[in-house]
């Protein structure tokens, strides 16, 4: 595609007078107008002081995620509220730390850390068990946190940090995640202007710096000479090719952005899924007797996750309907044409995961939950046709760690319970930073007769 060209035309454009009332009632049934209105054409949205390009069709979405993805930076005043959480990008070390947990969370490693996870996760699960026990209702999403972050802590950081200090770590994050939300609705505040939430975030930082410090400048003293498998270990032995190595400093923002990346859109999918399980009655049926075909009432372990496939579908089909990450937003850089139409540099480009998903010439009957789609050999689709993990050189490195952790949470928890899910099924999910249940989601666990041991121990 050129660069620039004489023919280009200018994109459509949506005046924010048209979806306004929409957005202030829904800002979800607004954004699905948008999406109606462009039709897949690359258009523009007449904000005010903003003046984004909206691109869906996975063509174009290509273009801007990859092939020209140079053009299009991640980088920019739009991270900047973020920065205050996982600190500056580091250059080339950012690329280390991409690589070094690329190798550690997908592919081959998948299998070495399989059936570590699978004892974690039913251990974890039988302390949900303990407070859910009589029926009680529990708090899909804390419950769902609870498990993440001792999975992630487990498999990535070892022994470092302890079960109960992973789970205060979890709080904390959530606590700084959230109090940043104001900053990363209004990004071109600058960070050391006084704003909402500062206060509990400030107390958040301090609660997560005097856990993750320590194990950085621990491992540090320890050298690199440990063979550990630890997301430290491996960053303590990485290199850029100028020879450089990371610092304390620099070693606790990777492992904070490992933990924000890792974390919050992994409790939001686990959360969604006793969502769409709570009104798929056919799916969860299924689900279950896969669960019981592959697991049994066996110990739960890493291989498992091979036969799990309707399992996997599942997971995939609900991110499809529901991805957390609903924008990928880009800043421009030099003027550019995709597909004909002119965008011009120094702006914003938005590429919409949730409206990629909802093209019915893409996707046919967009709004149906169907985990056939994902069937081994479905017709064939465009590569970017399905955006939740994102594409390109900042796409997501841990689609196979989140498919495995979801495939062993349902098999530890399907096995053994079925999970009532209370409240509206069928109500609308909330549209804010990222896309999540509209209210809490309470489940209870009924245990299933004949299966009240736990699949795994160690
Ligand atoms: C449901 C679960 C997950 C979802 C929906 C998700 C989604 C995404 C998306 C959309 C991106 C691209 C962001 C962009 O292009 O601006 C991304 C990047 C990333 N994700 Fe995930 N992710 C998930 C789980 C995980 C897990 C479990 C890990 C680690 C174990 C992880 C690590 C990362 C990393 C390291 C990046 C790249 C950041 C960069 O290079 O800029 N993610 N993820």
């Amino acid at each position: 595609m050129p660069m620039t060209s004489a023919l280009s035309r200018r994109a459509g454009e949506i005046p924010f007078r048209d979806i306004a009332p929409t957005f202030a009632r829904d800002p979800l049934a607004a954004l699905e107008r948008i999406g109606a209105r462009a039709g897949g054409e690359i258009v523009r949205l007449r904000l005010g002081a903003m003046n984004p390009y909206l691109v869906t069709r996975p063509e174009h979405v290509e273009h801007v995620l990859s092939d020209n993805a140079a053009n299009y930076g991640r980088e920019g005043w739009l991270w900047n509220p973020l920065s205050r959480l996982v600190g500056e990008p580091a250059g080339d070390l950012w690329w280390s730390w991409r690589a070094v947990l690329r190798e550690l969370v997908s592919g081959p490693s998948i299998d070495r850390f399989a059936d570590e996870m699978a004892v974690t996760i039913v251990r974890a699960v039988d302390e949900m068990a303990e407070r859910g026990a009589g029926g009680t209702r529990l708090i899909a999403r804390r419950e769902m946190s609870r498990i993440v972050f001792r999975a992630i802590t487990r498999v990535l950081v070892g022994d470092m940090l302890t079960t109960r200090q992973s789970l205060r770590l979890g709080e904390s994050m959530t606590a700084a995640t959230a109090a940043l939300r104001p900053r990363l609705l209004a990004p071109f505040v600058p960070n050391a202007v006084p704003f909402f939430g500062d206060r509990t975030f400030g107390r958040a930082l301090r609660e997560i710096d005097d856990l993750v410090f320590p194990i950085v400048r621990e491992a540090r003293e320890r050298g690199d000479r440990s063979a550990g498998h630890d997301v430290v270990s491996r960053l303590l032995r990485a290199t850029t090719e100028d020879g450089d190595r990371f610092t304390v400093r620099q070693l606790r923002d990777s492992l904070v952005s490992l933990y924000v990346g890792a974390t919050e859109t992994t409790v939001i999918a686990l959360t969604f899924l006793w969502v769409v399980l709570g009104r798929e009655d056919d799916v969860r049926e299924r689900l279950t007797e896969e669960i019981d075909r592959v697991v049994g009432s066996g110990r739960l372990n890493g291989s498992h996750l091979r036969e799990l496939t309707y399992t996997k579908q599942v997971a995939l089909e609900t991110l499809r309907l529901y991805p957390p990450g609903w924008m990928l937003p880009r800043v421009i850089g030099r003027d550019d044409v995709i597909d004909g139409v002119r965008i011009d540099g120094g702006g914003l480009i938005v590429v919409s995961p949730y409206l990629t998903h909802r093209l019915p010439d893409v996707w046919p009957e967009p709004t149906r939950f169907d985990p056939g789609r994902f069937r081994p050999g479905h017709e064939p689709r465009h590569r970017l046709a399905y955006l939740t993990f994102g594409a390109g050189p900042h796409g997501c490195v841990g689609r196979s760690f989140f498919i495995a952790e979801m495939q062993l949470v349902l098999a530890a928890l399907l096995s053994r319970f079925r999970v009532e899910v209370h409240g509206d099924p069928t109500a609308r999910p909330k549209l804010g930073m990222t896309l999540r249940p509209r209210d809490e989601v309470e489940i209870s666990l009924v245990p299933r007769a004949g299966r009240e041991s736990p699949p795994a121990r160690s």
